[in-house]
């Protein structure tokens, strides 16, 4: 399989699923430029590895088009943009507003600020990709995280729009995962009940979002969908 030499762009890439994504994506022979908000270990391993790593903070409309302004300076072609940036908050008395609207800024604004200002750089690529990390959640809500459910719906909503706007240039998909990563703070009772939701029961671990990537990327005849990733919550 031959890989485009234009970069794959991938958002919040510094750690858990994005730095994964990244490493396999570098390994599979593709260049990539990842963005980072945090300066964490896996940021400097990207660099060592060869990626391209662009400071990004998408909780603001200047903040995101001061990053496309900067992408702009450092890549005029893509191969594929990823949206995974993405913070899972809870409703916190006297915080809703605000955690609302950095998770609308992040999981909505963001992308489509991205996929309008840098569709431009996805032209001369054939095959050219973009994906939205999603959730399961959207399937049926979430009493504990309304804020984050509403916006990731939201997501799912551009995969649609976007597809319909750039086919068929560019393929639009989304993926939406359950259970991937637990966290360090996810305590034993938290983890037998999460993984008790899905049929499968199992903390999958990034690689299947790396292989739902590589499906979507591989495949010309795929768009507007939404992969399920979910261990078959669904069927539960
Ligand atoms: N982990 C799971 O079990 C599940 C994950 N998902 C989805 O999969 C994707 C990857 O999940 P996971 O790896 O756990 O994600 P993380 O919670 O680790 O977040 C990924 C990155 O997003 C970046 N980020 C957060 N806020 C901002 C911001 N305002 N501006 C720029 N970057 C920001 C962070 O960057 P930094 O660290 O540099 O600050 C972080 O490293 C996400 O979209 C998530 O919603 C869906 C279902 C389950
Ligand atoms: N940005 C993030 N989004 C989500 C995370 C996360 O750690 N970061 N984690 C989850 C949970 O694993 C949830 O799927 C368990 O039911 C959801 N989204």
């Amino acid at each position: 399989m031959t890989t485009s030499s234009a970069p794959i762009l991938i958002t919040g890439a510094g750690q858990r699923v994005g730095l994964h994504c990244t490493q396999r994506l570098l390994e599979d022979g593709h260049r990539v430029i990842f963005t980072y908000r945090s300066e964490r270990p896996g940021v400097q391993a990207l660099r060592d590895l060869g990626a391209i790593g662009v400071f990004a903070d998408f909780s603001s409309e200047a903040t995101i088009l001061a990053f496309i302004t900067e992408l702009k300076t450092r890549t005029d072609s893509l191969r594929a943009i990823i949206h995974n940036a993405s913070e899972w908050l809870e409703e916190t008395p006297g915080g809703e507003a605000e955690a609302f609207t950095r998770m609308v800024n992040i999981h909505m604004l963001a992308p489509y600020l991205i996929n309008l200002h840098c569709a431009e750089l996805l032209q001369h690529s054939n095959p050219a990709d973009i994906i939205h990390i999603s959730d399961d959640v959207t399937r049926k809500g979430s009493s504990k995280h309304i804020g984050y459910c509403a916006s990731k719906a939201g997501l799912d909503s551009l995969t649609l729009s976007f597809a319909a706007r750039y086919a068929p240039a560019i393929k639009v998909n989304g993926i939406a995962p359950a259970l991937l990563l637990f966290n360090p703070d996810d305590d034993a009772a938290y983890r037998a009940k999460a993984l008790a939701k899905s049929a499968l029961g199992i903390e999958p671990g990034s690689d299947v979002i790396y292989q739902s990537l590589r499906y979507l990327l591989d495949n010309p005849y795929v768009t507007g969908t939404t992969l399920t990733v979910n261990g078959g919550r669904h069927v539960k």
